[in-house]
């Protein structure tokens, strides 16, 4: 075997596959109003990476994003998280998958207002039965700058405190993907950047994976890669995104 010299390949090449979806389609309603929300679209998510997913409105992103985190399911093909086929699973399996193994940061934070930040934090842990990793969580509280907050209740916190919180949440199990649909959808840009920042270095610092839907191209930007989709279909990506370079791809896609 000879060898060639490559040039270093972009982050997450060559690395294990997070999540998958293989000839995934996805059809809501049926006969004259079935709308084809995915259209046998194949695509990984490498272990370790940040990836954004976008398009223009209403070409299935949320969709993929559902049925890739089990919150939905696919008409036909198929939805991996490693080596899980998730429709093998029981609707139990299922729900434990979600818990054990992903983690979800959505618009609406969903703190529960009762439980001080330590106690949703841990909540997942707490739910699943399973020991605080006290080392993991010290790392995730501090990327996060939360140590001073863990005793206040959401409602005394800030709007990008409780995010935060959230964000830590979604890390507190050390999941195998991390899902997010239009994280920075209701905070200001400072906010967002600040989230934004914290995904990127959950992925950097900590070794996470995620994987996020937006609009907004900057958010793009700090991912290390985006797939655009446009009719349910994956119509190209980018590696090492800018934002003009989304911004451009998104003329092209008409979104
Ligand atoms: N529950 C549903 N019932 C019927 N049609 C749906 C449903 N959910 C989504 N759709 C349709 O499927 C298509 C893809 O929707 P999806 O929400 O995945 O797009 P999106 O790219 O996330 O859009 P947006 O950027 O506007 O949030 C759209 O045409 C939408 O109207």
């Amino acid at each position: 075997m000879t060898s060639t010299s490559v040039a270093k390949p972009p982050r997450g090449t060559g690395q294990s596959i997070a999540a998958r979806v293989e000839q995934a389609t996805k059809t809501y309603g049926s006969g004259d109003a079935a709308v084809v929300a995915l259209d046998a679209v194949t695509v990984d998510f490498a272990a370790g990476a940040f990836t954004a997913i976008m398009g223009p409105s209403g070409s299935g992103k949320s969709t993929l994003l559902h049925c890739m985190a089990g919150l939905d399911t696919l008409s036909s093909g198929q939805a991996f998280i490693g080596g899980t086929d998730i429709a093998s699973l029981s609707d139990k399996e299922l729900t434990l998958l979600r818990r054990d193994r992903l983690g979800f940061i959505f618009q609406a934070f969903n703190l529960l207002p009762v439980l001080t930040a330590r106690e949703n934090i841990t909540l997942p842990l707490d739910l699943a039965g399973r020991k605080v990793d006290g080392e993991w969580f010290e790392k995730v509280i501090a990327s996060l700058g939360l140590g001073e907050r863990l005793g206040h209740r959401p409602a005394q916190l800030s709007g990008g405190q409780q995010q935060r919180v959230a964000v830590a949440r979604a890390l507190a199990t050390k999941p195998e993907v991390v899902f997010g649909d239009e994280p920075t959808g209701a905070l200001d840009s400072r906010t967002g950047a600040e989230l934004l920042g914290f995904l990127r270095s959950a992925v950097d610092d900590l070794g996470q994976t995620v994987v996020m839907v937006t609009h907004d191209p900057v958010a793009a930007s700090y991912a290390d890669r985006v797939v655009f989709l446009a009719d349910g279909r994956v119509v190209d990506e980018l590696q090492a995104p800018t934002r003009d370079g989304v911004l451009e791809m998104m003329k092209r896609l008409g979104g």
